[in-house]
């Protein structure tokens, strides 16, 4: 068995930034801006946000934060993101889902200027990803092909199965897996609540993409023998012996599953830290388009 470092690898990709942005500095050159904003102050998404103004920092990315209340209408939120559009400054910008009750998401996802989207999000990249055309893919499937990629997984004729079809991990990843070339060119089977015969699906994955959020789901009885097992969920359980109160939980039981599986991604230190190092790459990708158009 062979863990899927996502904190080492994400650390190698920072580092690959990092060389970059100290060359554009020398030379005088803007460096990329990525902001974010984010409406309301849930745990977890603070946590999010933070860690990725951490990382802009650490790779000389300048950065900016946009805390909205909760109470944020509709109307204020379109209205930051036209001003984000707007700044020539900012080369990024990613809104933190999910997003209040008030706010229509799809809205939202519209609003942002495609060659700003560095989440991927907009149709119109979602579109472009779908027709294997260039553009900002989705950092955390991003992120899995990454790790795929860097530890030589041989993804070709396998059965994939995903677990999850929400828009911004499970639904791009099942388009991604089944495109032509490497890492890519397997069988995907999109699973969800629906499913019927889940289990007996799942015992056929060569490989299993789990994005559903339900901590330990995934049980070594489930899985085929040197099955690789990607892990995208993340809980947090609440537990006072924790510094923070709370620990975090994949959607496998990592103990036992790890014992059978080829490849496996930890929770922490797997899938996570590679989405935040996607999204500094995506950054990145959106300040040469930027210069370019100039
Ligand atoms: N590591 C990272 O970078 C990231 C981690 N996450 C984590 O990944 C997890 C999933 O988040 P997200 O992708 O936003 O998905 P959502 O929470 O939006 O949706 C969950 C998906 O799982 C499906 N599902 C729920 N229960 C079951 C079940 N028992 N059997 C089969 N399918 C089920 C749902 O089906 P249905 O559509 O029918 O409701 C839905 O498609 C969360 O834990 C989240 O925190 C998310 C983003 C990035
Ligand atoms: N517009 C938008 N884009 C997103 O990409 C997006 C989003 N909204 N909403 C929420 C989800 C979730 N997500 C995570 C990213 C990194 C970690 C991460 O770094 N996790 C660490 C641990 C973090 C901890 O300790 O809580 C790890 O797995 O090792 C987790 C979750 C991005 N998302």
């Amino acid at each position: 068995m062979e863990i899927l470092d996502g904190k080492k690898v994400s650390n190698e990709i920072k580092q690959e930034i990092a060389v970059q942005v100290a060359k554009m500095r020398e030379k005088g050159e803007k460096v990329p801006h990525l902001a974010a904003i984010l409406v309301g102050s849930d745990g977890a998404s603070l946590t999010y946000v933070g860690s990725k103004v951490r990382s802009c920092e650490k790779v000389g990315f300048e950065s900016t934060l946009v805390k909205m209340p909760s109470t944020t209408s509709e109307l204020e939120l379109l209205n930051k993101i036209e001003e984000l559009n707007k700044n020539e400054d900012i080369d990024g910008f990613i809104v933190q889902l999910p997003l209040p009750p008030q706010i229509d998401t799809q809205k939202v996802l519209l609003a942002v200027d495609p060659d700003k989207d560095v989440d991927g999000f907009h149709p119109m990249n979602f579109g472009k990803m779908a027709l294997d055309m260039s553009t900002f893919i989705p950092a955390t499937p991003f992120g899995i092909l990454e790790l795929l990629e860097r530890y030589n997984v041989d993804t070709k004729g396998k059965h994939t199965v995903v677990i999850g079809r929400s828009h911004i991990v499970g639904r791009p990843m099942s388009i991604l897996m089944g495109r032509k070339g490497w890492p890519g060119n397997s069988t995907v089977t999109l699973t969800h609540s629906h499913t019927k015969n889940i289990t007996q699906i799942i015992s056929q994955a060569d490989i299993v993409i789990s994005a559903l959020g339900v901590p330990k789901f995934l049980k070594a009885e489930m899985i085929k023998d040197d099955a690789v097992i990607i892990d995208v969920g993340i809980t947090r359980v609440a537990d006072d012996s924790y510094e923070k109160g709370y620990y975090i939980t994949g959607d496998v039981d990592f103990e036992n599953v790890s014992k059978k599986a080829s490849f496996i991604t930890p929770v922490p230190g797997g899938v996570g830290p590679m989405t935040i190092a996607m999204l500094l790459k995506n950054t990145l990708l959106a300040r040469d388009r930027h210069r370019n158009r100039k």
